[in-house]
């Protein structure tokens, strides 16, 4: 293609790559690899065993505009029991210095060499071992990074890592316990691409559909299409596909250890966790919070638990007269029963 025409049929045409549909549990779990082992066979697509006590690492990697980040904000919604933290690669893109901003149309934003990716992953090494991270915010119009704003990330329970070469470093890959690759047909990729970037990004249609034939599609074949083969899951049609999102969430959940738990005390139940008792969690695991707040949210905390058990215990129909003097037919203890919360610190 001539590289001023813009004819948005070629680029559809040139957009029209191999396609797959299917969702593919592979079930590869090597016993031996572990989230450490970053080193290991030149072209490993095993996926490491995930290790307890550790964060759980998903990688979702897929074309631009496939829908990546809207199957990582359903799979943050489905776990909002859990801590989870979404890290885009798109963060650590290289600011360009001021000549390559001259000519930033030549710049190809989809070489794997426009990301830092020594700071992605000594960024995602950090998490796993625990420790909070500043990652870099990202202007899509200027083509920089903030000077003076960061977003602070606390190390959870599970790391996903977005962005259309997740896949391609080893190194990265191999800190992954689960690869997801978002599968979506090349021209709804570029027609969202397109609505996107001019609604979000600042660029107009020619810029765009330049962009894509120059750089973006050239590179999907090269380097993000054939990533997708390190994939344990590939989700046709991205956030449509709410069944493969179950899926991965269910798996997801089982390897956190939660039904676990229940499958080691048959009599174990465990508390829907909601927004209001994390934030009561996090208050009362706070170094700095002080005695009297501790005392506070713990025992607010416990007779959460005890109310929840004592529904569990047994009772019989009983019934009242109330003060209108209908009869209502409730329920009465079986027993006479009494919970008490201890609290120490
Ligand atoms: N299933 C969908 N149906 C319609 N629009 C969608 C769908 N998934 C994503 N989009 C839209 O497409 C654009 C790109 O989606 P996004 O999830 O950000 O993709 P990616 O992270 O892969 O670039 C966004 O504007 C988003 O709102
Ligand atoms: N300054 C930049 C940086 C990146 N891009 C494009 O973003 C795409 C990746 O982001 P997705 O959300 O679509 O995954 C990539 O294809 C780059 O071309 C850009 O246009 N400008």
């Amino acid at each position: 293609m001539p590289e001023e025409t813009t004819s948005i049929d070629y680029v559809m045409e040139a957009a029209s790559g191999p396609h797959f549909s299917g969702l593919r549990l592979d079930g590869r779990m090597p016993s031996s690899a572990t989230a450490a082992a970053a080193s290991s066979s030149a072209d490993s697509t095993l996926t490491p065993d995930f290790l307890p006590n550790q964060p759980f690492v998903i990688g979702v990697s897929g074309g631009t505009a496939s829908g990546k980040t809207t199957v990582c904000d359903m799979i943050i919604q489905q776990l909002h029991d859990h801590r989870v933290v979404l890290v885009n690669q798109d963060s650590f893109y290289r600011g360009l210095n001021p000549e390559e901003l001259e000519r930033v149309h030549e710049y190809n934003f989809d070489h794997p060499d426009a990301f830092d990716t020594e700071q992605l992953l000594e960024c995602t090494m950090k998490l796993i071992s625990g420790q909070g991270v500043h990652v870099p915010i990202y202007d899509f119009k200027k083509h920089q990074r903030s000077s003076d704003s960061f977003r602070q990330v606390n190390a959870s329970d599970v790391i996903i890592l977005e962005g259309i070469l997740v896949f391609h470093d080893q190194r990265v890959r191999d800190l992954m316990n689960m690869k997801i690759f978002v599968d979506t047909d090349a021209d709804v990729r570029l027609a969202r691409r397109i609505r996107r970037d001019t609604m979000e990004r600042g660029r107009d249609i020619n810029s765009v559909l330049e962009q894509y034939a120059k750089f973006v599609k050239p590179a999907f074949d090269d380097f993000v299409l054939p990533s997708k083969k390190y994939a344990d899951v590939i989700i046709p049609r991205g956030g449509d596909n709410h069944v493969a999102i179950d899926l991965i969430v269910q798996h997801i959940r089982t390897k956190l250890g939660q039904h676990d738990l229940c499958k080691i005390y048959p009599n174990a139940y465990v508390i829907q966790s909601t927004f209001q008792i994390r934030g009561m969690h996090t208050l009362i695991r706070d170094r700095d919070i002080s005695k009297h707040d501790f005392v506070f949210y713990s025992d607010r905390l416990i007779r959460l638990v005890v109310e929840h058990g004592l529904g569990h215990l047994p009772f019989t129909e009983k019934q009242v007269v109330t003060p209108t003097g209908s009869v209502y037919t409730g329920v009465d203890f079986c027993k006479k029963l009494c919970g008490v919360s201890i609290v120490r610190r």
